[in-house]
């Protein structure tokens, strides 16, 4: 029987193996992402955190394993049909926020959609920048802007395409506590308003408290996970990996 679209999971792992020469950075890890959900992702410096997300967004492949974008075995795609994949299926927002200072708000806003030669739905458009706090903005440059204000432009772009997934990459890393908690408070808001499918990647257990589950990484393998998290219960499952 065909999977109905609801039963469909946004990005699925299969026990997938990422090596680099002899180590086994990901190390036969399963994981089934689901939709609608925000999941963090933690682990010690060198726990395979990074791999994962690269593996489960598409940007890597697996030495062995299957991943699933929306469905489709990305060990089976070519460079450029896995390129296109992440493209219209997969939204990132990284710690160094990532935007092209010559282009004004709107312009970096749509740029995923411009690359795939789409035009933006207006009506998402302006839903997605009003989510984000920026209408008065979209003329500005992002060097214009202070470092919340440029996170939250990247995430307008992360979700402008409607992906089945959004990666954060440390998202919290350069801005200070306060504009920190703002932009986790953001995601989440994303997440309940719109359903979007949300991975952390994060250090901070402050941030990752923010998440419906906390996966914890150590030697490129899933050790733990835990449900419904507050900062402390996620500091004291770290002290102990
Ligand atoms: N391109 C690479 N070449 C060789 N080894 C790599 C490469 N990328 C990662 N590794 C190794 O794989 C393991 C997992 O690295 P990864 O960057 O995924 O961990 P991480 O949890 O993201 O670490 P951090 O928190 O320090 O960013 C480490 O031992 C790392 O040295």
């Amino acid at each position: 029987m065909m999977p109905t679209e609801t039963t469909v999971q946004t990005v699925s792992l299969e026990n997938v193996t990422r090596t680099y020469g002899a180590v086994r950075a990901l190390d036969g890890v399963t994981w089934a992402c689901p939709r609608g959900g925000f999941t963090a992702v933690m682990g010690p410096s060198g726990s395979g955190k990074s791999t994962f997300l690269h593996c489960a967004s598409g940007l890597d492949r697996p030495t062995s394993g299957t991943v699933r974008i929306g469905g489709a075995d990305i060990g089976r795609l070519s460079e450029a049909k896995r390129t296109r994949l992440r493209r219209e299926k997969v939204g990132f927002v990284f710690q160094a926020f990532n935007l092209v200072p010559s282009m004004d708000v709107e312009e970096n806003i749509v740029l995923p959609l411009r690359l795939g030669g789409l035009t933006a739905d207006r009506a998402w458009l302006e839903e997605v920048v009003r989510r984000v706090g920026l209408a008065d903005r979209l003329r500005h440059k992002p060097p214009e802007l202070s470092g919340g204000q440029q996170q939250r432009v990247a995430l307008a772009r992360a979700l402008v395409t409607r992906p089945e997934v959004v990666f954060a990459d440390e998202p919290t890393g350069a801005l200070d506590p306060r504009t920190a908690r703002e932009v986790m408070a953001l995601l989440r808001q994303v997440v309940d308003m719109t359903g979007q499918t949300l991975v952390l990647v994060t250090h901070d257990p402050a941030a990752a408290a923010w998440a419906d589950s906390v996966l914890f990484l150590s030697g490129g393998r899933i050790v733990d996970e835990l449900a419904g998290p507050t900062p402390d219960a996620v500091a004291h499952r770290m002290e102990a990996l």
